[in-house]
């Protein structure tokens, strides 16, 4: 435990961090991934390369030491990491190696004048407390998926039964137990851990489900990235009878269970843990609304399911927004718009009922959008929820 000392040694290393914070991680980053083996395969390079990950790590250390009096402060975050590091398999043994370069980040980015021996052991305490509720979280969890019907430990194999190329960017992938054995009933809205090697060379990742739970099978919708190593090799290298090796299900951006009206709000690849929960909600007979915003109609993944679904379920209400091009003839039951979304479409879109659960997902610009127009909406902000799929970003400016 940490001792009211080292408490506020920690706390008063915040400015420290408000102002250098993201040079410290980024080093960490960069002296971590170089020298060891074992936790690299845990980081994707591209989220180094743009910062996104030491940004997203500045953002939690920082958090952390202002909250250190009082964890509940932190929200939602310790259940984002935990969740993440559960769907890549990270373990106990990681901890030691990411404290200790932590660490040693600390001392040479801010300098032996400020760092003294006693702000290495008090951030030295202050991470092992963190590790500790991280480990024991993370435990129970493993445990958990163990115990469920359909659910495993580690890794299982599945046979990539289909895959279906949704656009010409996202490509659909199928997966079977390789056991023949049943599928968990993960919740909609959850992601799986995929665990390749590339070039010889270990990647994980994690990828949403893009589809409800059967019993039977998964299913992740991969866009391929420019940059991107291991969507590259899924959509090039993989193909119909391969066999993945997954980790179970985990996420906590899930659909809630109650019967408000339903707000799913998607840009681009966004899309994908959304179709999971629209197609639960459905069965439930929840009014939804459904936004999806592209570049075009052709680059829209799932555009002619949801048209199918909206012609079934009356209680589904469409709206398609395309950036580039003029949108294509109303089809019926949906409203379409053309050009880049802004705060007067989506508010214009939203169901008069203000008292709805609503999910958003896409890039970074279209999620502050998407937040802003809820609240100035009078969406509570309990019932407005996201995620990201690499490291967390700040939304509010
Ligand atoms: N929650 C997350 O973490 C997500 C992150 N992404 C990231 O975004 C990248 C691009 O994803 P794509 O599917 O290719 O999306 P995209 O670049 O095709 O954009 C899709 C649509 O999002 C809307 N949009 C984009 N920026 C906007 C802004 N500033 N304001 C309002 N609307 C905006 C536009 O309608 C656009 O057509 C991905 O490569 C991924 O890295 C994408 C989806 C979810």
């Amino acid at each position: 435990m940490l001792n009211e000392r080292q408490r506020a040694i920690v706390k008063s290393t915040v400015p420290l961090l408000e102002a250098g914070g993201e040079a410290l991680t980024t080093h960490f980053y960069q002296l971590m991934l170089s020298e060891n083996e074992a936790v690299q395969p845990l980081f994707n390079s591209v989220h180094q390369q743009t910062g996104a990950q030491p940004r997203a790590l500045a953002r939690s250390v920082l958090m952390y030491a202002k909250h250190i009096d009082d964890l509940s402060g932190l929200g939602d975050l310790p259940a984002q990491i935990i969740h993440k590091h559960v769907s890549l398999q990270v373990q106990p043994e990681h901890y030691p190696i990411v404290g200790a370069y932590l660490l040693r980040a600390i001392r040479e980015v801010l300098g032996a004048e400020i760092v003294t021996d006693e702000v290495i052991d008090a951030w030295g305490a202050a991470y092992g407390q963190l590790a500790d509720i991280l480990i024991s979280a993370e435990k129970s969890m493993y445990a958990d998926n163990a115990q469920l019907e359909g659910g495993w430990a580690g890794v299982r194999r599945f046979v990539v039964a289909r895959k279906q190329a949704e656009t010409s960017e996202i490509t659909s992938f199928t997966l079977h137990p390789e056991d023949g054995g049943k599928v968990v009933a993960y919740q909609a809205g959850q992601f799986i851990g995929l665990r390749l090697l590339v070039n010889g060379k270990e990647q994980r990742r994690n990828y949403s489900l893009s589809q409800a739970a059967d019993g039977r099978s998964l299913r992740i919708s991969v866009k391929r990235e420019a940059q991107g190593v291991v969507s590259s090799h899924l959509h090039t290298q993989v193909h119909e009878g391969d066999v993945l090796e997954v980790f179970a299900p985990a996420g906590h951006f899930t659909l809630d269970d109650s019967d408000k009206p339903l707000v799913l709000m998607a840009a681009g690849v966004g899309i994908t843990p959304l179709m999971a929960m629209l197609e639960k909600a459905l069965a439930a007979q929840r009014p939804t609304t459904l936004i999806h915003c592209t570049r075009s109609p052709d680059l829209q993944a799932f555009r002619t399911q949801l048209i199918e679904l909206a012609a079934q379920h009356s209680h589904l209400q469409l709206r398609f927004s395309y950036e580039q091009e003029a949108a294509p003839e109303n089809t019926e039951g949906v409203q379409v718009a053309t050009g880049m979304p802004d705060a007067a479409l989506l508010q214009a879109w939203l169901p008069v009922q203000r008292d709805v659960q609503a999910y958003f997902l896409g890039p970074v610009g279209f999620m502050r959008l998407a937040q802003t127009v809820l609240r100035d909406a009078g969406v509570p902000k309990a019932q407005s929820h996201h995620e990201f799929f690499g490291p967390a970003q700040a939304l509010a400016a």
